[in-house]
This record gives structure tokens, C-alpha cells and sequence, in this order.
């Protein structure tokens, strides 16, 4: 694991001498927008229009934040549309890497071995970590954008002209109450098994913990009077928290000691959980092989022996009590 610096690999964990042993992520740089003229997005430069073929997704299918993307690109028919290229699992000195030995489809475009090149194809000069998920244009040679909050509001409405597929996770009548609890989910609960697990002293871990567990408790007494988290249909605010509760039990439970309970052991949680991962399209982008191997193999100041636990069995197609 490490960092590009003025576009040369070295290779670093993070760094939490400077933040009292408390894990804090690094705002992603490459914020372009593809929207559906090329006009540009709120943020970035304009010149990157929805186009059949053009785009490129790298992602992993360990991550959490690529599964995002994953997941917005299967409900949204853009399957066909936005190409892909997966990561290996493994996460070590090289940081993300084509290897197809241990699980990389390897770089469909460039056949790069590693994930760092594809970032200094884009600037020859970068800085910054070099994180999944990617969205790269095929036809300016460049990246579109490495967030994946802002990926899937693109994939949720810039190519509904060419797919015909107007389903909308984003409403406007509900923004403001979907950006409300996505703050609360990034923070508490996304992130927050992410404090739990890199924090290296006790009061920022049970600092994390703590607000983890309230969190999961508020949402599972949302849950109790409400189908998804903001009214009946599965929105934005869904979507990005399925992605960590699909993780939990199988990895952040233990590897992150996130371990007051599973998610199996919460009620409303469990159920709505079951109820995502039957919609339509969706089991499909979970891979808990690529997930188990991911965090138990690469995070080697956490597990050293890199073994892999077998467990848990537990079978997100049984029956769920939701409507
Ligand atoms: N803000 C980014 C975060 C992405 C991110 O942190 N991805 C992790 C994988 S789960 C990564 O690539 N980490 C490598 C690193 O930090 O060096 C997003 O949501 O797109």
C-alpha cells in the first residue's frame, strides 16, 4: 500500500502520528463530471459526454466505495454501455495491481501491471493515493473522476438518454433528506469501520466503535417504520450503505473489531439487508472471495499471517420479512 509523490510510487501505510492514532481518509483529487451534453459538472472541466463505449471502470471488488459504482452501473442498464477492469484482491507494496494470478481481469486498455501507471498516464507529475474506483475516457486518454459518490450520481442520470433507463435513486423531491443520511451513514458507519480498523490507540478506536454501534442502532430503529432508509423504494442512501453492511459480518466484525454484534443479530437490519442483495442485478456484483482475501491478505499490520477465516456461513437469499 502506498502513494504516488510527483508521480513516483513509494511505498507507505497511512499516517496517523499527526491525527492522535485516529484513521483519516484523504479527499479524492479527479473530480470531472460526464454528463449527458458535455457541459461541465459541478466540479471540474466540461468536455466529457455520455457516450456509448467511451468510459472505462476500474474498480475493486473488494471496495466498498468501488462496489458503489458496480452496483449504479448494473440498476442503470449500463452494463453494456461502461466497460470494466478488476483489480487483484491483493493489496500490497505496489498498491492495487493487474495480476491475474491472484484475481485481476488485468487493464483491459493498457495491460499495465500496476494501478499507479494508469494514474501517472493521466498526469505524469501526480500526487495522492492511488485509490478505486476510476472512471477513465477512453477517448480523451484521461481520467474522469476518482470519487465514487460523484460516479454514481453521473451513472444515476447522464446516460439515460442512450439506455432509455430513467429509474432515479437521486430525487429531487428527496435530496435533501438523502444527503442528510448519507453524511450520517459516511461518517459513522462507511468510514466508520475504516476508524475502527486503522485507528492505533485505544481512544480513537472506541471512540469509532462507539459512534459505529449508535449509528447501526439509530438505522436499525429507522428501518423499524420505514421500508428503506428514505420512504419505499430504495434510493442513493440505500445503495451506498449496502456496500458496507455486505462486508460487515464477513470481515469487519472480526478484521476491524467492529465486534459488539453482526448484522445478523439486528432485527431490522439483517432483513433489509437480504432485501438489497435480492433487488435485481445485485448478487451479482458481490464477491465475498475478492472481499475476504482483500482485507485479511493486504492489511498485513493488522493480520500478519495473512490467513483468510473461513467463516461465516451465512445465506443472504433466505427469505426476508420486508414488504
Ligand atoms: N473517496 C474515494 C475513496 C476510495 C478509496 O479509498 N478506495 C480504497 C479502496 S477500498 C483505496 O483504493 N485505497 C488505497 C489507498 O488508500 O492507498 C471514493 O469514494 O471513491
Amino acid at each position: 500500500m502506498g502513494l504516488l509523490v510527483d508521480g513516483i510510487w513509494q511505498d507507505k501505510w497511512y499516517d496517523t502520528s499527526k491525527s492522535d492514532g485516529k484513521f483519516e481518509r484523504e479527499a479524492a483529487k479527479l473530480r470531472n463530471w460526464v454528463t449527458k451534453d458535455g457541459s461541465a459538472g459541478p466540479t471540474g472541466e466540461a468536455g466529457f459526454k455520455a457516450q456509448s463505449g467511451r468510459y472505462h471502470l476500474y474498480v475493486s471488488l473488494a471496495c466498498p466505495w468501488a462496489h458503489r459504482t458496480l452496483i449504479f452501473r448494473a440498476l442503470k442498464g449500463l452494463t453494456e454501455h461502461i466497460s470494466v477492469s478488476i483489480v487483484s484482491p491483493d493489496m500490497l507494496s505496489d498498491g492495487w495491481t493487474f495480476d491475474t494470478a491472484s484475481g485481476s481481469s488485468g487493464d483491459e486498455l493498457y495491460a499495465h501491471a500496476f494501478m499507479h501507471q494508469l494514474y501517472t498516464r493521466n498526469d505524469s507529475n501526480y500526487s495522492g493515493r492511488v485509490t478505486v474506483p476510476v472512471l477513465w475516457d477512453k477517448q480523451q486518454k484521461r481520467i474522469v473522476s476518482n470519487e465514487s459518490s460523484e460516479i454514481i450520481r453521473m451513472f444515476n442520470s447522464a446516460f439515460d438518454e442512450i439506455t432509455g433507463n430513467r429509474d432515479d435513486y437521486y430525487p429531487k423531491q428527496l435530496q435533501s433528506s438523502i444527503d442528510d443520511i448519507n453524511d450520517y451513514v459516511y461518517k459513522n458507519i462507511n468510514n466508520g469501520v475504516y476508524r475502527c480498523g486503522f485507528a492505533t490507540t485505544q481512544e480513537a478506536y472506541e471512540q469509532a466503535f462507539d459512534s459505529l454501534f449508535a449509528a447501526l442502532d439509530k438505522i436499525d430503529a429507522i428501518l423499524a417504520d420505514s421500508r428503506y432508509l428514505v420512504g419505499e423504494s430504495p434510493t442513493e442512501a440505500d445503495w451506498r450503505l449496502f456496500t458496507t453492511l455486505i462486508r460487515f459480518d464477513a470481515v469487519y466484525f472480526g478484521h476491524f473489531k467492529c465486534n459488539r454484534q453482526q448484522i445478523e443479530d439486528y432485527p431490522n437490519i439483517a432483513n433489509y439487508l437480504r432485501d438489497l442483495y435480492q433487488w435485481p442485478n445485485i448478487a451479482d456484483t458481490v464477491d465475498f472471495k475478492h472481499i475476504k482475501r482483500h482485507y485479511y491478505y493486504s492489511h498485513t499490520m493488522i493480520n500478519p499471517t495473512q490467513v483468510v477465516p473461513k467463516g461465516p456461513d451465512i445465506n443472504y437469499w433466505s427469505k426476508h420479512n420486508r414488504r
